[in-house]
């Protein structure tokens, strides 16, 4: 059983004037998979080096089953980590690499062969033991330094973007590598990663960051459906959602251009209520909630608009078609039946029941 609680953490490098991680509070239960994502620069490192005890803590505290560990050094912290750059020692082989913090820390041979053979079946890696990194593929290399991890048996896993060196390919399937493991060992989990898809697929809880703070915390479905603000529901998703300027009439919005669309009434009620009628808002709408199917657009004539398709491409048993009305830009994804060739014009139908909508200057949600 582990328990990491994160009480108001802030973190200024020494020449810094800013700080590079402000009031991050969290509380991580026993096997979780705690991924931190957000855009380059967000302070996600950071705060897992704080974890870790590679940077100092400037404010706040850092408690693992209740106990503070600001003061305490990064190995009496009892955590594994893997890095990007996997951090292989080039002259070792594949065995000795994941033997060695065993080794430092006197483990009997014995115990020491056990574990490492034991990691090594399980990630594939037994027929390449006597090889060296320079040996090995990329994604050969990590699963070395997911193996160096596991070995030690540690209570908490910490991951700083393990997968961003490999191609696109392998990535999948270590990711999918990375799930399998946590399912079998169930050992707490942050990991750090700049890849909403990422976040997504492996997290039990997603924690959005932008500028050193903690935007939203939920699991993956709540922050892609329930998103608190503009910034995340922008972040998570890909293709990203649709955002659009409008003005609202009380039951009518409107974006001054080729999108006029009546709202259902639940939704322009909700609006109404909230005091934003007669005011300027964004409404965001996810990719997949424009609809091209006849049915869609015979039940909902008033949430249509004529537009003209600009890129199109067909994916398989979808297609993303980026389309223009009158100068404002959006991106649907149908039906790969739905497609279309440039230049061809269509009739796309919003579904606004789905729509979320967000204020103008604070971008903080108003409606999901
Ligand atoms: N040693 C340092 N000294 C001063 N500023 C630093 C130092 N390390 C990081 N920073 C700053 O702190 C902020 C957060 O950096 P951090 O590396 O935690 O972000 P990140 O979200 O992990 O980004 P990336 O995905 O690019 O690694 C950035 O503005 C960065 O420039």
């Amino acid at each position: 059983m582990v328990k990491i609680d994160l009480n108001h953490i802030y973190k200024k490098y020494p020449n810094a004037t800013d700080y590079s991680v402000s009031d991050f509070d969290l509380h991580i239960d026993d096997q979780e998979f705690i991924v931190f994502v957000g855009p380059s620069g967000c302070g996600k490192s950071t705060t897992l080096r704080m974890i870790a005890g590679l940077e100092d803590i400037s404010k706040g505290t850092l408690a693992i089953d209740g106990k503070v560990m600001n003061d305490v050094g990064p190995r009496d912290r009892n955590i594994a980590m893997v890095f990007q750059n996997y951090a292989l020692y080039p002259h070792m082989s594949v065995y000795d690499n994941m033997a060695f913090s065993l080794k430092l820390r006197h483990y009997d041979k014995g115990e020491i062969d056990k574990r490492v053979k034991s990691a090594a079946q399980s990630l594939g890696l037994a027929h390449l033991l006597e090889r060296r990194p320079a040996d090995l593929s990329g994604g050969q290399r990590q699963r070395v330094a997911l193996g160096r991890a596991i070995v030690r048996d540690a209570p908490i896993f910490l991951m700083d973007e393990p997968l961003s060196n490999l191609d696109a390919k392998l990535r999948v399937s270590m990711r999918a590598e990375i799930a399998k493991i946590h399912q079998k060992l169930k050992t707490t989990t942050i990991y750090v990663t700049h890849d909403q898809t990422e976040a997504m697929t492996l997290a039990s809880r997603i924690v959005v960051m932008n500028n050193g703070r903690i935007q939203q915390i939920g699991t993956p479905k709540e922050v892609y459906n329930k998103p608190v603000n503009q910034f995340v529901a922008g972040f998570i998703g890909s293709p990203q959602m649709n955002f659009f300027d409008i003005s609202f009439d009380g039951a009518y919005i409107s974006d001054g251009k080729g999108v006029k669309m009546r709202l259902p009434e639940g939704r322009a009620k909700e609006l109404n209520e909230k005091g934003y009628k007669d005011k300027k808002l964004v409404m965001g709408l996810r990719p997949e909630d424009i609809h091209m199917e006849q049915a869609f657009l015979d039940t909902w004539p008033e949430s249509t608009v004529d537009a003209e398709v600009v890129v199109s491409e067909l994916l398989g048993a979808t297609s993303q078609l980026y389309m223009n009305v009158d100068g404002t830009e959006f991106v649907g994804v149908v039906n790969a039946r739905d497609f279309h060739h440039p230049g061809d014009n269509v009739k796309a139908g919003f579904n606004l029941n789905s729509a979320h909508f967000f204020d103008k200057d604070t971008h903080v949600t108003i409606s999901n």
